[in-house]
């Protein structure tokens, strides 16, 4: 059943989980007086797709940033892999971010830069030591996966809102990340196209056997690729459970973003 507040399910009462790989717990951030996160705790297991829904400015994004290092919260931990990620040395969290793919909602592809330059460019940034004949086969790994291997050469201006998408998918996964963070996957996506992306996710997600945070606003996403929704509310993971439990919950909070 979808738990509000204090009966929240612990992560036991789901079934077939992997090992956390993310913990947070007890996460704070504020920006001035505005207080953002008030203690957020939350487990991402193995292979785990958890989807996080809230309202416009409930601070999802601000979590996806602090569990990537981008912003430091106030107090609190964020284990990824055991690792503390706010208390991570420059070198150190550069190493876990090649174990973190971000997929920016914007697709943060550079317009100046060829399909094969865009993917090749977080191979550079992680200064992986790689041949020319490596990195080439790796290119057309990642874009095979998405089925665009013929865009290769092609600018991002040349291509369709679906296509740059699973194109700023394929760099995401170009670095075989255990885990990925996704920012409204389906935003802008006209709903055909809107589910060839979450088959996508999901056939990438057991091909590759990655954990990921969900930011989603599109119910449709939230039911297909789902394991488990939480509601961010006032700082807090006030539900937990499956699509199933919280669309069904009694609760007019969770209730609100199922109708
Ligand atoms: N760098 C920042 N400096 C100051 N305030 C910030 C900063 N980043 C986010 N905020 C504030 O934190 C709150 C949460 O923002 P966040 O972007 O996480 O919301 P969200 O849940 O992702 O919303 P949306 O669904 O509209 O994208 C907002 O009040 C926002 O103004």
């Amino acid at each position: 059943m979808a738990t509000a507040a204090k009966d929240e399910l612990s992560p036991e009462d789901h079934v077939a989980k992997g090992a956390p790989v993310i913990v947070i717990e007890h996460l704070f951030k504020k920006f001035g007086k505005n207080v953002v996160l008030k203690d957020f705790n939350l487990t991402v297991h193995q292979e785990e797709n958890v989807v996080v829904l809230g309202k416009s400015g409930a601070g999802k994004s601000v979590l996806i940033k602090c569990v990537i290092g981008l912003l430091k919260p106030d107090s609190g931990k964020i284990l990824v892999f055991g690792d503390n990620v706010p208390g991570l040395s420059p070198d150190e969290l550069d190493r876990v971010r090649t174990k973190i793919g971000f997929l920016f909602q914007a697709n943060a592809l550079y317009d100046s830069m060829t399909v094969r330059e865009n993917l090749e460019f977080p191979l550079r940034r992680h200064w992986i030591d790689l041949t020319p004949k490596q990195v080439n086969q790796m290119v057309s790994e990642a874009l095979e996966n998405v089925g665009l291997k013929n865009t290769v050469d092609m600018m991002p201006a040349e291509l369709s809102g679906g296509m740059l998408k699973r194109v700023a998918l394929a760099r995401t996964l170009i670095l075989k990340p255990e885990i990925i963070l996704y920012d409204e996957p389906t935003t802008g996506l006209d709903p055909v196209t809107s589910r060839e992306i979450d088959s996508l996710i999901l056939k990438l997600q057991k091909k590759y056997h990655t954990s990921s945070i969900v930011i989603s606003h599109d119910m449709n996403c939230v039911k297909n690729i789902a394991d488990r929704v939480i509601l961010l509310l006032e700082g807090k993971c006030y539900a937990d459970g499956t699509y199933d439990e919280l669309a069904h919950s009694a609760d007019e909070k969770i209730k609100q973003f199922f109708e």
